[in-house]
């Protein structure tokens, strides 16, 4: 019979470097104890149970684990049924955030720990499966005299870890028993189950977080791939890895040499750097094909069964069709369905009075919009643009709302009509709409609640009839909580919102060039194919206005009816380096651009990946690291 002291005896040997029978993560969390957390295993403890109003705290943090978890928990209970397991799923710090285990037991479950509000941080209990778990990353069995705390050998428990998709460990999964054979090998498979089980909880997760992108799923038996899969990566519509489960984090580090519990390495990286896959491949991933022919290899040579998911579409179809756009509004963009719903949604609501909010980066049009919402809308007043960061502060009173004649030092001897009078019976357009000084905002919240406004030195307020669209490139729910403006006036301007996307992300990039390449020459010029490269490859953080300038230099500088890459202002041509020749250096930059993702510049340039690949060799291009 193994005692107390020859259990202390035992770590105490282990401390000094000596050699003792048990695994090598069981040795290395005694040193932790002894070294770290400076426990003392002569000195026993009680397992602590957390007060009630921190395990609260701490499972109102994990309630979105614990939904997901659940189903997972309870078909695991179900398994080991009749066996006196308890199963425990504990968070980050090691606090039991549920449990489940046969109430016939409760008392002595409680008393050992095996209860919810439990515990099991490796620095308060000593060595125990959920806090060594949370300290090696990975799944183990801590058998009875395995523990460091001799209150908790009677105890076997096996945990694994679960991570979240980015590769951080949120929660640990703990099966426990009250009493066990003295064999460790006895808890062998139970050490497979919960690992099963972290690992569809992970999937199941990724799954639910992963909706609008592509999804990969691997598993080394084409039989086992498309039900219970190994392991699972999310890919955004670049190519780039998103999201991963634990095991997805362990085939990615390994293809390319690299260590699973740093997942920044891992993460934003293109997929092809780790697996012989590019985003193109994936519809040829999907179930369509049969099992078999779905082999796909790592970069390390591993060959595994992949099974793609496509992304739910985040654009929904929109109800109305392009022709029912009215055409101020159709002139906006091409035909992307991104641009077309955006069409759609603005073409409903210029027929209403409703308050619209467009939000967008700078320069992506929202003026444009907003007039373009104006023309769609049928009003007859006109359209009144006031630029609220531009006004000065003393000036924007009575530019906005008027005054009497003689209403102050200065003031015109026959008054003046404010913009918002202006705009009577039309549309008033507020741009940076967030620049607004407070004081102003109540006055303008009471133009709007009120439909009239009072002008300085009036005392009969004059009623009016605006439509109002206001804009802002900052994001205005942000400015409300830092109390920088009105939540009253936020939820009257903004009925319905527009956002606009950036021009990176417009999948009409082609028309918008187009059509600002023809309000600048009439027609008269086009672009070279090298042009076009280097202008798609740019990442425009100006958008649109930044496209506009740089195509109004470009048609003043070009020479016989054709706009070359040199005509391009230098931003855009300064990094293209190789080639000897112009098209050489802007496929150069363009893929330099898409950090050489074959796949990503060959669909920004609309050709096949064979034709880039054999202008690669053809200009002799090579990545400069
Ligand atoms: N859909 C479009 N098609 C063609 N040109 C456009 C389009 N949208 C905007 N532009 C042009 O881009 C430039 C910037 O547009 P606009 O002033 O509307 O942007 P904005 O988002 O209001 O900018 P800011 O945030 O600086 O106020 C203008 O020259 C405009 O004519």
């Amino acid at each position: 019979m193994f005692s107390y002291s020859d259990h202390v005896r035992e770590i105490e040997r282990a401390g000094r470097g000596l050699p003792v029978s048990r695994d090598d993560m069981v040795v290395k969390s005694w040193l932790r104890c002894l070294e770290h957390h400076r426990l003392d295993p002569a000195q026993t403890c009680e397992a602590y149970i957390v007060p009630e109003p921190r395990l609260k705290e701490h499972r109102q943090q994990s309630e979105d684990l614990i939904n997901i978890a659940r189903s997972g928990l309870e078909h695991l209970f179900r398994q080991v049924a009749g066996q006196n397991y308890v199963l425990l799923l504990s968070d980050r710090q090691g606090v039991t955030v549920e449990f489940l285990g046969d109430p016939l037991f409760n008392n002595n479950l409680r008393k050992a720990g095996l209860y919810l509000g439990a515990e099991w941080s490796e620095w308060r209990a000593g060595t125990c499966a959920v806090g060594a778990c949370i300290e090696a990353g990975e799944a183990l069995t801590i058998h009875q005299t395995d523990h460091f705390d001799n209150t908790h050998t009677p105890l076997s428990c096996t945990a694994a870890p679960i991570y979240d998709m980015h590769g951080e460990l949120s929660a640990v999964l703990d099966i426990s028993l009250l009493s066990s054979p003295i064999a460790k090998a006895s808890q062998n498979l139970a050490l497979h189950l919960v690992n099963a089980t972290a690992r569809r909880i992970e999937l199941a997760n990724l799954m639910a977080q992963a909706r609008h992108e592509w999804v990969l799923r691997f598993s080394r038996s084409p039989e086992f791939l498309d039900v219970d899969p190994e392991a699972a990566i999310s890919i955004d519509g670049r190519g780039r890895i998103v999201g991963m489960t634990h095991g997805g984090a362990k085939i990615l580090a390994r293809a390319a040499g690299l260590d699973w519990r740093d997942p920044r390495q891992l993460l934003g990286e293109p997929v092809s750097r780790f697996l012989d896959v590019e985003i193109d491949d994936l519809p040829d991933l999907t179930r369509q094909r049969p099992t078999q022919d779905r082999l796909v290899f790592a970069r390390d040579g591993d060959a595994l069964f992949a099974h793609a998911i496509e992304p739910h579409s985040r654009i929904r179809a929109p109800a109305v069709s392009r022709e029912q756009i009215p055409p101020p509004l159709r002139r906006l963009g091409g035909d992307a369905p991104e641009i077309v719903a955006l069409q759609a949604r603005a073409a409903k609501l210029a027929r209403t009075s409703l308050p619209i909010l467009i939000q967008g980066e700078t320069g992506t049009g929202k003026e444009h919009l907003a007039r373009a919402i104006h023309e769609g809308s049928g009003l007859n007043g006109q359209f009144v643009a006031i630029n609220c960061a531009a006004i000065p502060e003393q000036l924007i009173e009575s530019e906005l709302f008027g005054y009497l004649p003689g209403a102050f030092t200065g003031a015109s001897a026959k008054g003046r009509k404010g913009l918002i009078e202006q705009a009577d019976g039309g549309t008033l357009f507020l741009d940076e709409i967030g620049d607004m000084p407070l004081v102003l905002q109540s006055r303008l919240l009471r133009v709007l609640a009120e439909g009239e406004v009072l002008p300085v030195g009036a005392s009969v307020p004059r009623p009016v009839q605006i439509r109002v669209v206001s804009a802002s490139h900052r994001p205005l729910q942000a400015l409300v909580s830092q109390g920088a403006f009105r939540e009253d006036l936020y939820y009257r301007l903004n009925a319905a919102t527009l956002s606009l996307p950036a021009l990176r992300d417009r999948s009409d990039f082609d028309w918008v060039l187009e059509e600002i390449l023809k309000r600048h020459s009439g027609g008269r010029l086009t672009l070279s194919a090298a042009a076009v490269m280097a202008l798609k490859a740019h990442d425009w953080p100006g958008n649109i206005r930044e496209l506009d300038n740089a195509v109004a230099v470009a048609s003043a500088l070009a020479e016989n009816g054709v706009v070359e890459i040199g005509d391009l202002p230098e931003v855009l041509v300064g990094k293209a380096g190789a080639g000897g020749c112009e098209a050489g250096a802007a496929l150069d930059l363009m893929l330099v651009a898409c950090d050489w993702n074959i796949s990503e510049a060959a669909r920004r340039l609309g050709l096949d990946r064979s034709t880039v690949h054999r202008q690669i060799k053809r200009y002799r291009l090579k990545p400069k690291h």
